[in-house]
């Protein structure tokens, strides 16, 4: 495809320009080693590197038009150079433009959050899919353009990738798209450009720091996505999370609380809880739920307030509500012959665990053990991992500390920084054993009938990523291995 840059540059401001104004261009990158000759290259400024570094290789390629924040020392006249302010911000223009806004013609729901973001999007697209529309999903586990599957590579794109789905949605006649924003997005404005019909909040609590550095910079950058959003867009937060309101302090957006309490907009309140579900009164109806854990009523109550303000009918939403089923590897229960439930959840933060240990907790019915499988992600939060193994070894019977995804980690290491959060009283219950595999097998021994073992942190993972090699890896596989089904 090829387009006028006159045209590509229409919404963005430039601060200066060299060269030619009247250029066509092939494709937009911020990869230099994905650059072909015709094209633009955007110069970011990265993490790790820094595209200014790539200027002269991508010139060698034949690059039509940089786009930078300063020239490099030498220019070369057949090329255009412009300068901007935050290479990042324009980039996120010009892939939305480049593909056709196509924001302007799809109603576009962002979810935000340290947890529950997968699991809200994943059953608001089912449950729109239910209702009859064409939609788009874009999430950690994978993304839709309606029925065509894509693979994930991250819980949001870049932005030249999120723009090409999201065009590609369009082009389908998708008329929602429901998506997963992270924080990382939000800080690099991967999301910058989009237009978006509604936001949701659902919590904010430990992770990344290794990224954000500290909680009060994570709590922002979460709260720019909402600061962001337009004077027609919706904002729904959760008000039972202790910063749920402060996300909508500076929103232009209409805002909306859902919570378990009654001055909320949206109301749920649990009254039954099983094994096999839960029965919930949603905005005063009685609905039975495939869902357990109380963060689960908060996802679906989210669920329920996005689709009542994209205007579907209540009892169409609420029958839905209560034929959706869980989202892969989030709270997925899988049972031995000999009656040992293992349970795979992708809890991978300290609240995560917290919660769905105590959901099993609140569960259990006679003296069952919960033996808890768990691990930390190695280039990431090293402060989560004390904290993650504390609250495992408090609300389990017994705890194998082990690997997640160590990446370029010491996978032994890893597991010696968890075990320093555990209280001295509980080290009798840890055992460590790197190899994941072992461990759940271990698990396995060390159970019986009637037992639960929580394999947490991985989920839908289908990999183990060591040394920086990526060997497949399927929790759900290993346990039915292991369970001999
Ligand atoms: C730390 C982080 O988020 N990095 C993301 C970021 O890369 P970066 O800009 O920091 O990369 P960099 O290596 O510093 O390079 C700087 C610039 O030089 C360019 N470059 C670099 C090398 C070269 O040879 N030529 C070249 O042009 C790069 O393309 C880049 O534009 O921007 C890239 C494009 O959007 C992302 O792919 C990349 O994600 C990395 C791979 C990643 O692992 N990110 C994770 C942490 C992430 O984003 N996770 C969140 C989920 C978190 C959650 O669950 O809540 C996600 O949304 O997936
Ligand atoms: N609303 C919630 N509040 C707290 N914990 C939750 C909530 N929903 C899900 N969880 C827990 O967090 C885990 C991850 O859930 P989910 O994948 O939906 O979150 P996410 O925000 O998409 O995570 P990621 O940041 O990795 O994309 C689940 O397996 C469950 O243990
Ligand atoms: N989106 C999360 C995924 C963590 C999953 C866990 N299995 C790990 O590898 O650390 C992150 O980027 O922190
Ligand atoms: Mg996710």
């Amino acid at each position: 495809m090829s387009v006028n840059i006159n045209e590509l540059f229409s919404s963005v401001k430039i601060e200066s320009l060299k060269g030619m104004s009247d250029v066509e261009i092939n494709n937009i990158h911020f990869d230099s080693r994905k650059v072909e000759e015709g094209d633009l290259f955007v110069a970011c400024r990265g993490t790790v590197s820094d595209g200014h570094k790539y200027i002269a290789s991508v010139e060698e390629k034949g690059v039509k038009v940089i786009v930078c924040e300063e020239l490099p020392k030498v220019t070369n006249s057949e090329i255009t150079y412009i300068i901007v302010e935050d290479s990042l911000t324009v980039l996120s223009e010009l892939a939305h433009n480049y593909y056709g806004k196509p924001t302007h013609d799809i109603q576009l729901v962002g979810v935000t959050g340290t947890n529950g973001k997968t699991t809200i999007a994943t059953l608001l697209y089912r449950l729109f899919k239910k209702l009859g529309y064409k939609v788009g999903l874009l999430s950690t586990v994978r993304n839709y353009v309606d029925e065509k599957e894509i693979a994930a590579t991250h819980t949001t794109p870049d932005p030249l990738q999120l723009n090409a789905l999201l065009a590609d949605m369009v082009a389908e006649g998708c008329e929602f798209c429901f998506m997963e924003v992270s924080s990382h997005a939000i800080d690099q404005k991967r999301i910058g450009a989009l237009q978006f019909k509604g936001g949701i909040f659902t919590n904010i609590t430990h992770d990344h720091l290794d990224y954000h550095k500290t909680f009060d910079v994570y709590l922002k950058v979460k709260k720019r996505f909402f600061d962001d959003l337009g004077k027609t867009s919706f904002a729904i937060t959760n008000a039972d999370d202790k910063n749920g309101k402060l996300m909508l302090q500076n929103t232009k957006a209409h805002k909306f609380l859902y919570s378990s309490r009654s001055f909320a907009d949206f109301r749920c309140k649990i009254l039954e809880k099983h094994f096999t579900g839960m029965l919930m009164e949603i905005d005063g109806v009685e609905t039975w739920t495939n869902f357990i854990g109380d963060f689960n009523a908060h996802n679906l109550l989210a669920v329920y307030a996005a689709a009542r303000l994209l205007n579907q009918e209540k009892e169409e939403v609420l029958r839905g509500i209560s034929e959706l089923t869980s989202v892969d590897g989030r709270f997925e229960s899988i049972i031995s012959p000999e009656g040992i439930m293992a349970i795979v959840d992708y809890a991978h933060t300290p609240d995560a665990l917290k919660n769905v240990l105590e959901t099993i907790e609140a569960l259990r019915t006679r003296n069952e053990q919960v033996i808890t499988v768990v691990g930390c992600g190695g280039d990431r939060d090293k402060t989560k991992r004390p904290t993650m193994a504390k609250i495992s070894a408090n609300l389990s019977d017994k705890v194998i500390l082990t690997s997640d995804n160590p990446r370029s980690e010491e996978p032994d290491q890893i597991i010696l920084d968890m075990k320093e959060g555990v209280d001295a009283s509980d080290l009798r219950k840890v055992l460590a054993i790197t190899d994941r595999k072992e461990a759940i097998r271990t698990a396995y021994m060390l159970a019986q009938k009637g037992d639960i073992i929580l394999v947490a942190g991985k989920g839908h993972e289908d990999y183990q990523e060591i040394k920086g090699v990526k060997h497949h890896f399927d929790d759900k596989e290993v346990i039915q291995e292991i369970f001999k089904l």
